[in-house]
């Protein structure tokens, strides 16, 4: 019998976050391992003209749910979704909704975020650090609270090399941070916002450490966990391999790369690539939840979720695989043929740009000018580019993150815990996972038919020919230009002609000597 599971069977557990992707992989196996916990109260804002139950329904109704369903078939009647706006004051919960949350909750997992790198940075103070701060107030008046389990990043400290498992102070004082964005305005704000960020890559990394220094200082005498995973990755094994839904991270640049728009990345071979998948992530999250309410540790104990430590991978292994997927599982109607170069040089990334990314994109867009239709590649590659500028940060160093708080945990666990509740990266198999990753994008982000593959091949041959017809049209248009203008390139050609001549007459000779 699993412990953990057990120890969240008959539990009211608040989970904010919980439409995102950690969040929904969490609530899966949450319903799938214990069935029979009381209720999972989600903190949720109508979205994208959705009420809260139309959301809910397509979570429960999608295809990450359906193992859930046969274990749990009430599971309708065990989810509670509640009105809030984590970024409001109260975060707009009503005064019922609050009086039942506040009386009720058993276990907290704070998911919610901006994850967004380039946010404001009012808004991801707003909800990476302020939210955090109420929340654990909400939580100091909860009194069946058993633990309070904050999702951080592995990236909140990106600013050193080595990051232990402890949360470092920030320069400025997260309290002085609030208090201030209250009577800046917006303009100032965002003036500020560098010289406050300092040698942080971006807003989003710098209000995540904030955020943890506000757990640490608002802990008074909760019982408190921070999880800090890397990369999220698609889900390794559960409830089944390769299972992603947003374009984050690296998803958004294996669909540019496998559909031919990004060929080259300024990238470092070496370094580590630190990819968690999500269903390891959520095993460690929930045996966290159960040892932190169960053993009580005397302080706040982080757990690097990261895989570089334990199994590392590089950027070069990881994007061969990719590259060797595309291959055998090629996706539908690609702009080229995926291909990529991985350079860690200024010069030779903007020469790829040029040549690679951009000079196609005007190219194609003439295309569709010339038969009357609206150009569009050219606004998409710039966007590509972007979002490829936003992360290169990320793929050009490496990090070492210590692991000796979950590795005490793995090593806690009994044999049935840590075989549901696996965390233990040592057992991922690199290729074969990157392999499922990939179709996992295929099929559920851009939900793309297998059936659709023999299609998808003939493309790219097609493409093919049609790269070494370009190719073969313009150098013999440069090479005439060249004859034209110049008497070098002419005898250069005249050179070139007559030794193939000769080579050819040389060889009809022979082959008429030996008949
Ligand atoms: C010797 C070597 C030889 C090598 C030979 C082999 C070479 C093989 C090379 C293979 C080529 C490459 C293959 C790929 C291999 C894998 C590469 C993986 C690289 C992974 C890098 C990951 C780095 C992640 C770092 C994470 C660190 C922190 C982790 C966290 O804690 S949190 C989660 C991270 N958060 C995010 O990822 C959010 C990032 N996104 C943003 O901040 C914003 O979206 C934005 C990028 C700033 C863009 O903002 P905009 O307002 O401009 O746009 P908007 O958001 O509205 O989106 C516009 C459209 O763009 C789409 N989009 C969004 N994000 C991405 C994305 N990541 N990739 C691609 N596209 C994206 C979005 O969907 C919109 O589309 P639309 O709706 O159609 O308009
Ligand atoms: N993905 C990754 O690679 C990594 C993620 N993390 C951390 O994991 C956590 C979860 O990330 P992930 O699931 O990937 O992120 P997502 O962007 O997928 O999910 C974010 C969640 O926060 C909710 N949220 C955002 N703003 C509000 C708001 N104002 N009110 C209510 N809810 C809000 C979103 O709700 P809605 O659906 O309404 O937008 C969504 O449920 C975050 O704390 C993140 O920092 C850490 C390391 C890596």
């Amino acid at each position: 019998m699993s412990m953990i599971a057990a120890f969240y069977g008959g539990k009211s557990i608040l989970i904010t976050g919980a439409t995102g992707f950690l969040g929904k992989v969490l609530m899966e196996k949450l319903f799938r391992t214990s069935p029979d916990l009381k209720v999972i109260y989600i903190l949720v804002r109508p979205k994208a003209g959705q009420t809260l139950q139309q959301r809910v329904f397509q979570i429960l109704n999608s295809k990450l749910f359906e193992k859930v369903k046969e274990v749990c078939p009430n599971v309708h009647e065990k989810i509670r979704a509640i009105y809030a706006d984590l970024s409001q004051n109260d975060f707009a919960i009503s005064k019922e909704d609050m009086q039942e949350l506040l009386s009720c909750t058993n276990v907290i997992f704070h998911c919610a975020a901006t994850v967004r790198f380039d946010d404001t940075l009012r808004h991801a103070v707003q909800l990476n650090v302020t939210a955090t701060r109420q929340l654990l107030l909400m939580a100091s008046q909860m009194p069946k609270l058993e633990a309070f389990i904050h999702i951080s990043t592995a990236y909140s400290n990106c600013n050193l090399k080595h990051i232990d498992e402890v949360i470092y102070p920030c320069p400025v004082e997260p309290k002085k941070i609030i208090d201030s964005l209250e009577w800046l305005d917006d303009a100032i704000i965002e003036e500020i916002a560098p010289k406050l960020i300092r040698d942080w890559p971006n807003i989003y990394t710098y209000t995540k450490a904030l955020g943890e220094m506000v757990v640490q200082q608002e802990s008074r005498n909760l019982n408190i966990a921070i999880i800090r995973p890397s990369i999220v990755g698609a889900t390794w094994q559960e409830p089944f391999p390769g299972w992603v839904d947003n374009v984050n991270g690296p998803n958004g640049l294996i669909i540019a790369a496998g559909k031919g728009f990004l060929r080259a990345l300024k990238a470092t071979p070496k370094a580590v690539a630190d990819l968690i998948p999500v269903d390891t992530v959520v095993n460690l999250m929930l045996a966290v939840g159960w040892y932190t309410a169960v053993h009580r540790p005397k302080s706040t104990l982080v757990y690097h979720s990261t895989s570089g430590n334990l199994n590392p991978c590089n950027w070069h292994k990881m994007g061969v695989q990719v590259l060797a997927t595309f291959e055998k599982i090629p996706f539908e109607r690609a702009f080229r043929r995926p291909y990529a170069n991985f350079t860690s040089n200024n010069f030779t990334s903007q020469y790829w740009n040029a040549v690679s990314h951009r000079a196609p994109a005007i190219i194609y867009d003439c295309y569709l000018r010339l038969t009357g239709r609206k150009p569009r590649m050219t606004k998409l590659m710039n966007q590509i580019l972007r979002t490829v500028s936003m992360l290169e940060y990320f793929i050009n160093r490496s990090w070492e993150w210590s692991t000796y708080n979950t590795e005490m945990l793995m090593s806690e666990l009994s044999p049935e815990d840590q075989r549901v509740f696996n965390f233990d990266v040592r057992q991922l198999n690199w290729l074969e996972y990157i392999e499922n990753y990939v179709l996992g994008v295929k099929k559920y982000l851009l939900k793309e038919d297998m059936a659709g593959i023999p299609e998808a091949k003939q493309h790219l041959k097609r493409l093919r020919n049609i790269h070494y017809l370009f190719n073969t049209a313009l150098f013999l248009i440069v090479w005439r230009l060249l004859i034209a203008r110049s008497q070098m390139a002419r005898n250069v050609w005249f050179f070139i002609v007559s030794f193939c001549y000769k080579f050819l007459s040389y060889f009809r000779a022979s082959s008429t000597l030996k008949v």
